[in-house]
């Protein structure tokens, strides 16, 4: 069996890489990074290590590399994959659409077996997205062959993996933790079932768990220690304000999930608990920048601060705390994110209240606005005890 996954990154080669080689598949990575690829094609293996006291490792064997600027090679190995996957960030999967549509125009000239292809990435419906730009590409006639042969299954994916700084450019350290979720529902019958894969009929408390309590507790913990000069999560999350500040968010988006989708309260603690613990396991060193990118992302109105944010609202709650959330995600001025300049550009431009409205979609007369907007000018000069 053979999987092709776009992004030989850090999920990429750490977790979806390493879980598809133990279930027996030949991984074969595409990537953009040149010199990342050709080590990959000199090697054909990489080891991943866990971030635990035993310092675990696994030695993938058996992959295999193709530069996915060649856009021939990435059709070819499409066209010739059992399956397809990819970690590449939600705002690239545009960029590999047109490989990928001109190898399932390849298997349908072929009369190729069924395919599924799965986006890795921290986005609500990330292959339904994939999928959109893969349409773009195609013909009308054929979309409704595709549509016969060619699944999007929608995915969650869960597994902490930090910037590496190891010697070996290949070797990924990662959490011991990981969960990755599908919606069986949107795949084809008779699909093959990989271990480790989770298959649920309904993805969305599933990915809204995971994004509304990770995601959003991990940014905030992020913005709120760059705002006071910590370098990473585990130094920011040591600090007892940061610290009960990240659960007060996490808190709030866990009473949304729990009236939205009936989660028992108790276990949702636990959940929390376990993420709080996560975050400051201390084989790993999480830098603020990377856990905080690409902020307009973040804020945008369907990720993990807004929608939760604007949800709670909805059922009649205040996200106070996500809203000092927002407000510290417009205050995180990281010079070397171009999404963070932007912002902060816009801040000088526009003013506090347009800049908002233009990233969140929130208008000028919501409240949450106006939430946002004072906490803003709070954290300015806001300062730890
Ligand atoms: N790092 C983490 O802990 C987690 C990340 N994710 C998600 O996984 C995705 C990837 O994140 P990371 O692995 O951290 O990023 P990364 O930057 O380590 O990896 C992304 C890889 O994609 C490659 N790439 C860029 N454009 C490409 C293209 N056109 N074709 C093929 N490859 C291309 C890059 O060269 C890079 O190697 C993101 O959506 C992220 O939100 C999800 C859960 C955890
Ligand atoms: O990859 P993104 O969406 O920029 O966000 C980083 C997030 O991804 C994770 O690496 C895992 O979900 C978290 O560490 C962090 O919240």
């Amino acid at each position: 069996m053979r999987a092709v996954h776009f992004g030989a990154g850090n999920i990429g080669r750490g977790f979806i890489g390493l879980i598809l080689s133990q279930a027996g598949y030949e991984v074969i990575f595409s990537d953009v990074n040149d010199s990342l690829v050709e080590l990959l094609q000199e090697r054909k293996s990489y080891t991943v290590r866990l971030a635990n006291e035993e310092q675990d490792t696994f030695t993938v064997s058996n992959v295999k590399a193709i530069n996915g600027k060649n856009l021939e090679d990435v059709a070819r190995a499409v066209a010739e994959a059992d399956l397809v996957t990819t970690a590449v960030g939600v705002n690239i999967l545009k960029h590999i659409a047109a490989g990928i549509a001109k190898g399932i125009e390849m298997r349908i000239e072929r009369g190729a077996a069924p395919l599924h292809i799965i986006a890795c990435e921290n986005a609500i419906g990330g292959s339904t997205q994939l999928k959109e730009h893969v349409y773009a590409h195609l013909s009308e006639d054929l979309r409704d062959k595709v549509d016969a042969s060619i699944a999007f299954p929608d995915a969650a994916v869960d597994r902490i993996v930090p910037i590496q700084h190891n010697e070996d450019p290949l070797q990924v350290t990662v959490e011991p933790f990981y969960e990755w979720v599908v919606d069986e529902s949107q795949m084809m019958e008779g699909f093959h079932r990989i271990d480790g894969i989770h298959y649920v009929k309904h993805l969305e408390p599933y990915i809204e768990r995971k994004l509304f309590t990770v995601n959003t507790g991990h940014c905030s913990a992020a913005y709120l220690g760059y705002l006071h000069g910590f370098t990473t999560i585990q130094d920011a999350m040591a600090n007892s304000q940061i610290a009960s500040l990240v659960r007060h968010v996490m808190h709030e988006t866990g009473a949304l999930l729990i009236k939205k989708h009936g989660f028992d309260l108790a276990q949702h603690e636990q959940y929390i608990d376990k993420i709080l613990n996560r975050f400051i396991n201390h084989h790993l060193i999480d830098e603020v920048t990377r856990v905080g990118r690409s902020p307009i992302r973040k804020l945008s109105s369907n990720d993990r601060l807004v929608r939760p944010a604007l949800q709670a609202y909805e059922l009649g709650m205040k996200p106070t705390y996500l809203a000092m959330a927002m407000a510290a995600a417009f205050l995180f001025k990281d010079q070397e994110d171009p999404e963070a300049v932007k912002i902060q550009a816009d801040l000088q431009k526009l003013g506090v209240a347009q800049t908002i409205t233009k990233y969140t979609t929130i208008g000028e007369d919501h409240l949450i606005h106006e939430m946002i907007k004072t906490q803003y000018d709070q954290l300015q000069h806001s300062d730890l005890t």
